[in-house]
C-alpha cells in the first residue's frame, strides 16, 4: 500500500535538530527565536521578519461551537466551512481519557532530554519522528516549539525513547488513533452532505459501508514550551494545512489563532473537552474553493507549556483530488488542477504558502 512516506524523498529537509536547544534553560529569548527586535539605543521596536503579521488579536467574532448531536449538525457545519474555515465540536463521544492518555505520552516525550530526544528524530527526508516544525526553513527565525509526527507507527522511535515501556504509549497513539479515524470519517460526510455530495458520489473514498477505507493520516503532537519573552516569539508560525481535515486537541493553555479576512487575527479558546477542526488545503481543493483551508499560527506563553495534537486526515497518498463535478458547471470552472497527496505535500516542502495557488488554473 502507498504510503506517505513518500512524500519527502525528492525535498529533502536539513533543519538541523542537532542545534535544538533545551528551551526550559533559558532565561532570556536567543536573538535566533526574536521575530520581533528591540533596537538597543532608543527601544523602539522593529520586525525583522516580513513574514510576521502583526501581533494584534480581535475578540469580537468567535470560531462557532457546534453540537455533534445537533440535528442540525451538517448545516451549521456547513456554514462554518464556507465562512470561518474552522470550528469546535462538542459531543463528539471521545472520552476525556483519551485525551488525558496522549497528553501524558506526549509529556513523557517531550520532557526526556534533549540527548534522549535526538535519538528519535526525524532524518531530512522523513516524515516521521521528533524535531522542529517542517515549515521552519521557510523563516529567517525559529520557533518557540518542538514536535513529534507519527505516521503509521511510532514503534521504532518509541522503543528508543523508552526501551521498557514503549508498548504502554504505543497502544495509547493506536487508540488514539482509531478514535480520531472515526471521527473524521463522520466529519467528513457531514461537510460533504453539506456540498450536496453522496457517498457514491467520491468513488476514492467508498469502501463498503463508505467509510474512507484507505484515507491516510498523521499524528503530530507539538509542544510549545512557557517562554521568557512570548511578545517576541513566534509559537506556529502562520501556515494552513495540507490535509482534506485536521482535527486538533488543545489542553488548557490558549495560543491557536486563526486569520479571518477582513478582521484579522481571532483567538481559538480552549474548550474543556472540544475539538478544533480546520479545513485542510486538500479540502479547498475538493471544494472547488468553496470551503477554503483556514491560515493559522500558535502563540506562546510566559508561564504555561501548551501541548497540543494534530489529527492530520488525507485521502489515499496517491489518489488524484480534484475539484468534484458536481461543484463545477457552466458558471463555475474547475479552479485547481487534480494533485495527490504526496504530491501536494512535496509542492508544500518547495512553496510553502504558495503550494495552493500553484496548482491554480487559469481562465482561458
Ligand atoms: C502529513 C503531514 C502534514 C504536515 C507535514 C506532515 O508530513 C506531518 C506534519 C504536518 C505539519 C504539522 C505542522 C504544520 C505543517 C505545515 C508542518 O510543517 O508539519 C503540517 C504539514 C502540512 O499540513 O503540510
Ligand atoms: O498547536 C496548535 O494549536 C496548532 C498546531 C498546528 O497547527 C498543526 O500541528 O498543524
Ligand atoms: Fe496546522
Amino acid at each position: 500500500m502507498p504510503s506517505l512516506s513518500e512524500a519527502f524523498r525528492e525535498h529533502p529537509l536539513h533543519l538541523h535538530h542537532n542545534k535544538l536547544l533545551d528551551f526550559n534553560s533559558l532565561e532570556e529569548l536567543p536573538d535566533s527565536y526574536a521575530w520581533i527586535q528591540i533596537d538597543q539605543d532608543d527601544h523602539t521596536i522593529t520586525n525583522p521578519n516580513p513574514n510576521y503579521p502583526s501581533n494584534s488579536c480581535h475578540g469580537d467574532e468567535n470560531v462557532p461551537i457546534i453540537n455533534l448531536n445537533d440535528p442540525n449538525a451538517p448545516k451549521l457545519i456547513g456554514n462554518a466551512c464556507k465562512t470561518w474555515g474552522v470550528f469546535q465540536v462538542v459531543n463528539h463521544g471521545i472520552p476525556m481519557s483519551l485525551f488525558r492518555d496522549i497528553q501524558q505520552t506526549g509529556q513523557a516525550l517531550f520532557s526526556c532530554s534533549t540527548h534522549q530526544k535526538l535519538k528519535a528524530a526525524r532524518t531530512p527526508d522523513g516524515v516521521s519522528g521528533y524535531g522542529r516544525a517542517r515549515i521552519s526553513s521557510f523563516f529567517p527565525k525559529l520557533m518557540w516549539s518542538e514536535c513529534f509526527t507519527i505516521v503509521e507507527s511510532p514503534l521504532e522511535h518509541f522503543i528508543q525513547l523508552w526501551p521498557h515501556e514503549y508498548n504502554k504509549h504505543c497502544d495509547v497513539v493506536v487508540q488514539y488513533e482509531e478514535a480520531m479515524k472515526k471521527l473524521a470519517q463522520k466529519l467528513m460526510w457531514m461537510v460533504l452532505t453539506s456540498l450536496g455530495i453522496s457517498k457514491e458520489e467520491l468513488k476514492w473514498a467508498a469502501g463498503p459501508k463508505g467509510e474512507f477505507k484507505w484515507a491516510c493520516s498523521a499524528l503530530h503532537l507539538n509542544s510549545y514550551p512557557s517562554c521568557p519573552d512570548p511578545d517576541r516569539a513566534m509559537g506556529l508560525a502562520p501556515h494552513t494545512d495540507s490535509t482534506l481535515l485536521t482535527i486538533l486537541y488543545q489542553n488548557d493553555v490558549s495560543g491557536l489563532q486563526v486569520l479571518r479576512e477582513g478582521v484579522g487575527w481571532v483567538a481559538v479558546p480552549p474548550l474543556p473537552g472540544g475539538l478544533v477542526i480546520n479545513m485542510g488545503d486538500l479540502f479547498h481543493i475538493l471544494s472547488n474553493g468553496s470551503y477554503p483551508s483556514v491560515l493559522h499560527r500558535v502563540l506562546v506563553n510566559r508561564t504555561r507549556q501548551r501541548f497540543s495534537v494534530a489529527y492530520l486526515y488525507g485521502p489515499p497518498p496517491n489518489v488524484h483530488i480534484r475539484p468534484h463535478p458536481k461543484l463545477i458547471g457552466p458558471n463555475r470552472r474547475a479552479l485547481y488542477r487534480p494533485v495527490t497527496w504526496n504530491e501536494y505535500l512535496g509542492t508544500k516542502a518547495k512553496y510553502f504558502n504558495k503550494a495552493l495557488s500553484s496548482l491554480q488554473l487559469c481562465a482561458t
